[in-house]
């Protein structure tokens, strides 16, 4: 099986976390724009959804799916999205398509997350795949040694300007054994606006898409 059909197959297992009559926190990325398409076919089965991005929101809204503004929710049963790595505990490393800080709050306003991702992203220790950091851009060098005497050598994304017009320092050489701390310490440095480590906000369930078919880890 390609990567591709892995990714399709988890956007159309994440069809059974819906739940019917409510609306859906929509993460980013390719393995979630299988699932927006798959989505469209329950649309009116739902009552609309949250989305984490601007690309996001324009797939969900040409398949005639209602979005809604997160400040319109008090909360979501609900949050699907991708990863770029994830542990057996459930962490993750996402923002690997710049869209971490809205991944982020939907993630925050949702009851359950429900991680799809083909089974590459599956690691042992998070760090292989560069840590996003999403960042104000006049903090950008601050924080990049900031993170040099954590043992990262951060490099700006070239080109890319996040939703809400910041940028993404991506870092190479860290060991994340510890997530939730590390979370905590970069995410409170003046500058930063959200470090693409998901500790807190840990998947619930993982839905792995392997050659044998969809392994659901839950945490
Ligand atoms: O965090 C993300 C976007 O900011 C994505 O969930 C992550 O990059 C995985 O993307 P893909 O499904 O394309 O592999």
């Amino acid at each position: 099986m390609t990567q591709d059909e892995l990714k399709a197959l988890v956007g159309r297992a994440a069809l059974d976390h819906v739940v019917p009559g409510t609306i859906v926190g929509v993460g980013t990325g390719s393995t979630v724009n299988f699932f927006i398409d798959e989505l469209a076919k329950i649309k009116d089965r739902i009552a609309g959804a949250v989305s984490s991005s601007h690309r996001s929101t324009e797939r969900l809204q040409a398949h005639g799916i209602r979005v809604l503004d997160a400040n319109e929710v008090e909360s979501l049963p609900v949050y699907i999205d991708g990863a770029d790595e994830i542990d057996q505990r459930g962490f993750m490393i996402k923002g690997g398509g710049a869209a971490l800080t809205r991944e982020k709050i939907v993630a925050d306003l949702a009851e359950r997350f429900v991680c799809i991702a083909d089974a590459s992203k599956l690691v042992t220790t998070l760090g292989r795949f560069p840590l996003p950091v999403e960042v104000i851009p006049m903090a950008r060098a601050q924080v990049a040694r900031r993170l040099a005497r954590l043992g990262g050598e951060a490099v700006l994304r070239e080109g890319v300007v996040t939703d809400n017009g910041n940028v993404i320092l991506d870092v190479r050489g860290l060991s994340i054994t510890d997530p939730l701390p590390m979370e905590t310490e970069i995410n409170q440095w003046p500058g930063v606006v959200t470090v693409g480590i998901f500790a807190r906000h840990r998947a619930s369930v993982c839905l792995l898409g392997t050659p044998e078919g969809v392994r659901t880890l839950s945490f």
